[in-house]
């Protein structure tokens, strides 16, 4: 019996290498029992997204009120949200249901350039949710957006902008660095209770990275609860997704930019 359920609540990636796709696969990959509350459908390749049909929120709640009477949940990864409406309703159901562990990774546009939440739903994002969150885990174009401040260039402004992400609300901040140019990929986690970390690795030469940030994100939140804290969940994530990375060459998931090979370990 897996001793651990943890909830995706996030879009739909039907190339399997983003979304809730994703999530479930780094679950499992974690030990975890993966369960999801869809936010909305993409169709979606390697290649990029070429359509999305968000998930009503009312629908959204549903699922969650229904899945949340039953199961014991022990933490939560919050993806793609699409619209302001749904971005309510999950601030809404962590409070309802006191989840705990939240890690919101605040997805805003895919890697191919295409938006995943609308630009007017921003604000609930930044307002509604992320004082609700345990830890979020921006890429650098996302800190810029919700700091409405220009992106990180260099490792000394991304330090600062992570504490300013922290003065919006969530107990902790990863800003992820994979957007920065160097031999190595450095994320910085700063908290409000803790010293801050950085988490280094050698940045792999790969186009096939689509779906860093959900892995990431998702294998934070299987390891929260069976970490001693955050930043030795946040070291086991990151070794498990730099050789997801290292590995990705390995999958053969389409022409594009391919998804990581979360079952590194086993195949
Ligand atoms: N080429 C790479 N080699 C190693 N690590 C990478 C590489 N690209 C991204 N990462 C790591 O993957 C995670 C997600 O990266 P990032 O690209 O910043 O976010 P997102 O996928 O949300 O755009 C971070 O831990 C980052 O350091
Ligand atoms: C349904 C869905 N959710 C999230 C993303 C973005 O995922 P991310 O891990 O940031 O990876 P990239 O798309 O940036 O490679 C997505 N594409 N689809």
């Amino acid at each position: 019996m897996s001793a651990y359920n943890i909830v995706s609540i996030a879009g739909s990636d039907p190339s399997g290498g983003a979304g809730v796709q994703a999530d479930l696969k780094a679950f499992s990959a974690h030990g975890t029992f993966g369960m999801t509350v869809v936010t909305a459908l993409t169709a979606q390749s390697t290649r990029g997204v070429t359509g999305v049909h968000p998930v009503p929120a009312r629908f959204v709640a549903h699922q969650m009120d229904t899945l949340f009477a039953d199961a014991a949940v022990h933490a939560v990864k919050v993806g793609m949200l699409g619209t302001s409406e749904v971005t309510e309703a999950v601030a809404e159901a962590i409070d309802h249901h006191a989840l705990p562990n939240v890690v919101v990774d605040p997805v805003m546009v895919a890697k191919s350039g295409d938006r995943l939440l609308e630009a007017s739903a921003v604000d609930a994002l930044r307002t509604k949710l992320l004082p609700r969150a345990d830890l979020v885990t921006p890429n650098l174009p996302e800190a810029a957006d919700l700091l409405e401040e220009p992106e990180a260039t260099d490792l000394a402004s991304m330090r600062a902008q992570a504490w300013r992400l922290l003065e919006l609300g969530p107990r902790r901040v990863l800003l992820k660095g994979g957007h920065l140019a160097g031999g190595e990929s450095v994320d910085v986690l700063v908290s409000r209770d803790a010293d801050p970390v950085e988490f280094r690795a050698p940045r792999v030469a790969t186009r096939n990275t689509h779906g860093t940030g959900c892995t990431l994100s998702s294998s934070i939140a299987a390891l929260l609860p069976q970490r001693p804290d955050v930043a030795a969940a946040v070291g086991g994530a990151k070794d498990y997704l730099t050789e997801a990375i290292r590995r990705a060459d390995e999958i053969d998931a389409g022409g594009g930019q391919g998804p990581v090979h979360h079952f590194h370990a086993w195949w």
